[in-house]
């Protein structure tokens, strides 16, 4: 199976690194290309016998399943150039979640998929988002779907909640990431604690919680129980941060949802079909 890749950014990158990593591909099935030398350039020194060009053309040509890793306004250029080289045996899977597939539909002849990655499949983790489109065969989800386990645990879902749930899966680990820093800033400021030692231990709360959820059989719910004991500190705690966040997580999913319509009517806009 030769695999294609365009736009080699940080998720293009990250994606190409992991598929070598955990072995389920060689870097001589791999064919990518990007706008700009220098990332395939780094690319090619980490990967011995990565197949690199500046020309999406022979990208296109050259493999049988072609992610198209570009941010979602880059799509309307390169579906022009490359449009009448794609072939209808070939598997196209766009990784952003306001490109609908039906805009893909409309302007390719090729199967579409959608999935929506994460940076925590750095480290062969998390979820991977899977739609499919209507040209898609059972052979060809389960092509993908096998391709995907190697760094992820692909999920299907409907695309009408691919924001909502990239909410969780691919904006998840930022979000995570503020809320840690704040309260290792709160931490450091109010206690002198040193930031390494704090973030390392937070760091591994942060992976035993994970492991609680996913492997030791304790939904959230439960496993604030377990740890909020009756009048104890934690419940004091909770209590307060209840207080505190109050709207807060509907705001969030507000301004997520807002930036995902504003961009998919810009997206209707230029994806119409293009002749
Ligand atoms: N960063 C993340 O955690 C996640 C990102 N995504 C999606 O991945 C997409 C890419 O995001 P990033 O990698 O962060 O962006 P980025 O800006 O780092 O990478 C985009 C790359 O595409 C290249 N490019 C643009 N137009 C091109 C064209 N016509 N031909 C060839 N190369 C072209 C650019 O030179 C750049 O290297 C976005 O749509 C984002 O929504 C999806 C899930 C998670
Ligand atoms: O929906 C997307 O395309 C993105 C990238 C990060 C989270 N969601």
């Amino acid at each position: 199976m030769r695999i294609g890749l365009i736009g080699t950014g940080s998720m293009g990158s990250l994606l190409i690194d992991s598929f070598i990593y955990f072995g389920a591909i060689t870097p001589q099935q791999l064919f990518i290309s990007n706008r700009s030398q220098e990332k395939l350039l780094l690319l090619s020194e980490r990967h011995e016998g990565l197949n690199v060009s500046l020309n999406n053309v022979d990208t296109v040509r050259s493999c049988d399943i072609l992610f198209v890793c570009v941010k979602p306004l880059q799509f309307a250029t390169l579906i022009q150039e490359i449009k009448d080289h794609v072939r209808s045996d070939q598997l196209l899977v766009s990784i952003t979640s306001p490109v609908q597939i039906h805009h893909l539909e409309n302007n390719l002849s090729c199967k579409i998929a959608k999935v929506i990655p994460s940076v925590t499949h750095k480290v062969g983790s998390g979820a991977s988002l899977v739609m499919y489109g209507s040209r898609i065969q059972k052979n060809d989800q389960q092509i993908l779907h096998d391709l995907l386990s190697f760094i992820s645990k692909p999920i299907e879902i409907k695309e009408t909640q691919a924001r909502i749930n990239s909410d969780f899966t691919s904006c998840g680990p930022a979000f995570m990431s503020f809320f840690l820093i704040k309260w290792i800033d709160a931490a450091v400021e109010m206690t002198g604690i040193s930031r390494e030692e704090i973030t390392c231990l937070a760091s591994e709360m942060m992976l035993g919680t994970g492991k609680l959820l996913t492997q030791g059989g304790l939904t959230p719910l439960q496993l604030q129980d377990l740890v909020a004991v009756p009048g104890g500190i934690t419940a004091q705690a909770l209590s307060q941060l209840n207080h505190s966040l109050d709207g807060v997580f509907h705001n969030l999913i507000t301004t997520t949802h807002n930036k995902y319509v504003e961009d998919v009517e810009k997206l209707n806009e230029l994806l119409g079909d293009i002749n």
